[in-house]
């Protein structure tokens, strides 16, 4: 697919980002905008062997190619169709991965290494290349990390590694990096994404980008992703600015600079009974405090934020709630692990936008941590209770997760809420 042949989209000027790409239809929520084969792609060490080098699919009986001893694949089908991007480099990236340049570079350094050596052998036959070198290049110059085998102007293509590539996720747990020029070349960042990408794996074909729509997206609206995630509210301006090169001006940017302009974040208070408190008036601001009654919706940050809950404006608040959410959750008490889940589930309504993905991953967490809770629960109006929770955050869950749809390998969260929706049914 080139930029001519696109259906849902067009590519305009952008007052700053070069170009953006435009709606130029009426698009419906979970609705898919783009669906792109990616050009090149690389596993994490950790997933070597245990996933396809070519389709990247998960297999317990996959084979090791005999020339490198490096690739693993599902069967012949796969090798042959990875041979024609892989041949320029079998033969010498044994030895070449085991060399102390190799070893010496940082992992994420290794992964580019190994992604710009594919290049050695890239075909300019379907565009994606000359689509790659027309990206923007990142805002500073890093010299290419070594490759196994030359590759024909290193420098030029490396420029647009950090500002332009994409991790690849199954159930939003990443496992690989991947190029889809097609992709980079139209969507800009937002905080607050009208769209997201999900990843098809299917056995024996290169993994595809689905770019879905989280929202109903009206005709001539700009079509924006994250680039990272929004949960990083101090580090995300300052990542912009050195890895893409640009300031973030996107609602939610604007949103947390007016609370800035009143005056810094303050700290979150060390009083537990203090913090407690707090923590109450941001549930109930957002109106998850009764989960069984209240509708889930996001509420974005403005000015009008009342002042004694600004201080949960802060990355490493909503890290450490969530550290505490998943020892409770699976080590007790009960009563810990809902009240935090509950309190972050009011931070992720405040920071991510409307159906954002990983609002539902964390309502299906809380579902089950709700029945788990239910369970243990001989008082039958407090089990009562914890069943219309695990309700109201399963039908949550369902809700974002349904919308965005089935990501990566087979399983995974829609397939937990099914079998969770079961048990509640057969509960009655
Ligand atoms: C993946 S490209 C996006 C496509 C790009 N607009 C183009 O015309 O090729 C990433 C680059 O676009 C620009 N960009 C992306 N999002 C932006 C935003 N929200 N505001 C300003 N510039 C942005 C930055 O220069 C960034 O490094």
């Amino acid at each position: 697919m080139s930029l001519v042949d696109l259906e849902n989209v067009k590519l305009e000027t952008h007052p700053t980002a070069r170009n953006q790409a435009i709606a130029t239809r009426p698009l419906s929520a979970g609705s898919i905008i783009l669906s792109i084969h990616a050009f090149a792609t690389v596993l994490f060490e950790n997933q070597k062997s245990r996933r396809c080098d070519h389709c990247l699919t998960l297999s317990e009986t996959l084979r090791k190619c005999s020339g490198c001893a490096s690739c693993w694949y599902c069967d012949t089908n796969c090798q042959t169709r990875h041979w024609p991007s892989h041949k320029r480099i079998c033969k010498r990236w044994n030895s070449f991965i085991s060399s102390n340049e190799f070893q010496a570079l940082p992992p994420h350094e290794r992964l580019d290494s190994a992604l710009l050596s594919y290049f050695a052998s890239a075909s300019s036959a379907d565009g994606q290349l000359a689509i790659f070198k027309s990206l923007l290049p990142g805002p500073t110059h890093h010299p290419p990390p070594p490759t196994c085998a030359p590759v024909e102007g290193a420098d030029i293509l490396y420029d647009r590694f950090g500002n332009n590539n994409f991790t690849i996720h199954s159930h939003l747990n990443s496992f690989a990096h991947g190029i889809f020029p097609l992709a980079s070349r139209l969507f800009n960042h937002s905080c607050a994404p009208n769209a997201a990408a999900r990843y098809k794996l299917v056995q024996g074909q290169v993994v595809t980008m689905e770019v879905v729509a989280l929202r109903d997206i009206p005709e001539e609206e700009e079509i924006c992703i994250p680039y990272l995630d929004p949960a990083l509210l101090q580090t995300r301006q300052q990542i912009f600015q050195l890895t893409y090169g640009f300031q973030c001006t996107c609602i939610s940017c604007e949103g947390l600079k007016s609370v800035k302009s009143v005056g810094p974040i303050p700290d979150v208070p060390q009083d537990p009974v203090r913090l407690a408190a707090l923590e109450y008036r941001l549930r109930t601001y957002i109106g998850v405090d009764d989960l069984e009654h209240c509708l889930l919706h996001t509420k974005p940050i403005t000015q009008s934020l009342p002042p004694e809950i600004r201080c949960f404006l802060k990355e490493d608040y909503i890290e450490h709630l969530s550290g505490v959410f998943s020892q409770s959750s699976h080590d007790g008490p009960y009563d810990r692990a809902l009240e935090s889940g509950t309190t972050l589930l009011a931070m992720y309504l405040l920071i991510y936008p409307e159906n954002y993905p990983q609002i539902g991953m964390h309502a299906l967490e809380l579902a089950k941590t709700a029945w788990n809770a239910s369970m243990s629960m001989n008082d039958i109006v407090r089990r009562q209770h914890a069943m219309a929770q695990v309700r109201a955050c399963l039908s949550l869950g369902r809700r974002i997760l349904g919308l965005y749809g089935p990501e990566g390998d087979s399983g995974g969260p829609l397939t937990e809420i099914t079998v969770l929706q079961q048990l509640v049914d057969q509960e009655g």
